[in-house]
């Protein structure tokens, strides 16, 4: 075995690895000195597509527990209450879970004896390209769809800063801080059941929702992949409480270790964490009621009306690889059928008539052709807009990509209907 063969053989076990980087290395050295016995010799690379993750030196089979955090090294409200409350003046207001792990952050990255200094320093310094980081005139370029949830993302993280500054009105910390603060939240903390925190007191004056978001250092390294499969659990080890993954999946050593973030759509995943994955199962596309009444070319009654808005069949109007959702069948059955007496028992007790299941069939392909259309438009417009002087341009070439890739998908999706029953 030549030199170059076991350099390249090297290079192959070990791509883009991050274990000798300063970040890394204090980072395990302080979770070991805590307690961390890092069993499944977790390990930090960076992955070509994913960017920073986790793989393992050895392989992981199905039911291994993934890994331990000693509970007492995540940033739980408990830890808020202990570090961050009682060492400040009352809020003036109560906070939310995500708002008050924001300051937590904020404060710690100041405080240079912070016991949490080397998880702070693992911390990205840049956010991800969410699309609503962007400047409002750049925000009026994405199409309505995008461009409706993008606003709601910034109102809700515009609601989060105006209840910190009013909350602690002696506030010191810059916007951009609490920004930076409040998305690795979002994008970090894992949930925790507020029950097993066993909180003292009652935590209602600090706090407007459940204490169910909690920080936990090096399990914040994993992606996410819509196939990882991992079950959480709080559990004992040599006597002491570690916040436990469990995974189902099974990874050959230095593959990438996935966990899942839920059953997001690509929508959700690019809004929430700044990328999409091509394929991704849990995708869908969205019509609202109008779109699917102008490509039945029917108008509805006043008791058609009633019964949707009564059972809400308005909403969730989607089709996915799975098939059509159950409102849009709903909803497409009500709107061609004013002569049924009985919606609640067609649609409720799945009793649609014979031979709905193939005009549906044509009905979606009809529907995906009219979205179609709408998303070619859309890339073409965003594309000129790319074109022109961007100030922000990781978002933007996000966006394309997002645009180009609903293309394709509403194409493939297409393809599946041709071939299947709905
Ligand atoms: C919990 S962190 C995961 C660790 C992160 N990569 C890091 O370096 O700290 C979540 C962030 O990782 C990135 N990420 C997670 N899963 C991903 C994936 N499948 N593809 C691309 N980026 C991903 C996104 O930027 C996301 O906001």
């Amino acid at each position: 075995m030549g030199r170059t063969y076991r350099r390249r053989r090297l290079r192959i076990k070990a791509p883009g690895t991050l274990e000798n980087t300063t970040d890394c290395v204090q980072l395990k050295q302080w979770l070991a000195r805590h307690g961390w016995k890092n069993e499944t010799q977790l390990q930090l690379r960076d992955f070509m597509y994913t960017g920073r993750g986790v793989c393992s030196r050895k392989s992981i089979n199905v039911n291994d527990i993934l890994i331990s955090v000693p509970y007492q090294l995540m940033v739980t409200y408990k830890t808020i209450q202990t570090d961050l409350l009682s060492h400040m003046p009352p809020l003036c207001e109560p906070l939310k879970i995500q708002e008050l792990l924001a300051i937590f952050l904020m404060i710690e990255v100041k405080n240079k004896k912070s016991f949490w200094k080397e998880y702070i320093e693992s911390l990205p310094q840049d956010l991800p390209a969410l699309p609503w980081l962007t400047t409002e005139s750049e925000m009026s370029f994405y199409p309505n769809d995008i461009q409706k949830i993008s606003k709601q993302c910034y109102e809700n993280y515009k609601d989060g800063l105006e209840r910190v500054k009013k909350s602690l009105p002696d506030w010191g910390f810059d916007d951009e801080s609490f920004k930076w603060a409040y998305v690795l939240v979002n994008t970090r903390a894992v949930y925790v059941d507020p029950n097993e925190l066993k909180i003292e007191g009652d935590y209602s004056k600090a706090l407007l929702d459940e204490p169910n978001m909690a920080l936990c250092p090096f399990l914040d390294m994993f992606n996410h992949d819509f196939n990882a499969n991992t079950e959480a659990f709080l559990d004992y080890q040599d006597r002491q409480l570690v916040y436990q993954l469990r995974t189902l999946s099974e990874y050959k050593k230095y593959d990438q270790i996935f966990i899942s973030y839920g059953p997001h759509n690509n929508c959700k995943l690019l809004m929430e964490y700044g990328f999409f994955i091509p394929g991704n199962v849990y995708d869908v596309v969205d019509f609202n009621m109008g779109m699917v009444m102008e490509v039945l070319g029917v108008q509805i009654d006043q008791r058609q009306y009633k019964f949707i808005k009564e059972h809400s069949l308005d909403e969730k109007l989607y089709i996915g690889y799975d098939t059509l959702s159950f409102n849009l069948k709903g909803f497409i059955f009500v709107c061609l059928s004013n002569n049924c007496k009985n919606f609640s028992e067609v649609i409720f007790g799945d009793r649609y008539p014979q031979g709905f299941s193939l005009r549906l069939k044509s009905i979606a392909d009809e529907l995906l052709d009219y979205k179609i259309i709408l998303y070619k438009e859309d890339c073409e417009k965003f594309r000129s807009f790319e074109g022109s002087d961007t100030t922000n341009n990781r978002c933007t070439s996000i966006i394309m990509n997002f645009l180009e890739h609903r293309v394709k998908f509403i194409l493939d999706l297409k393809k599946m209907f041709a071939g299947e029953a709905v």
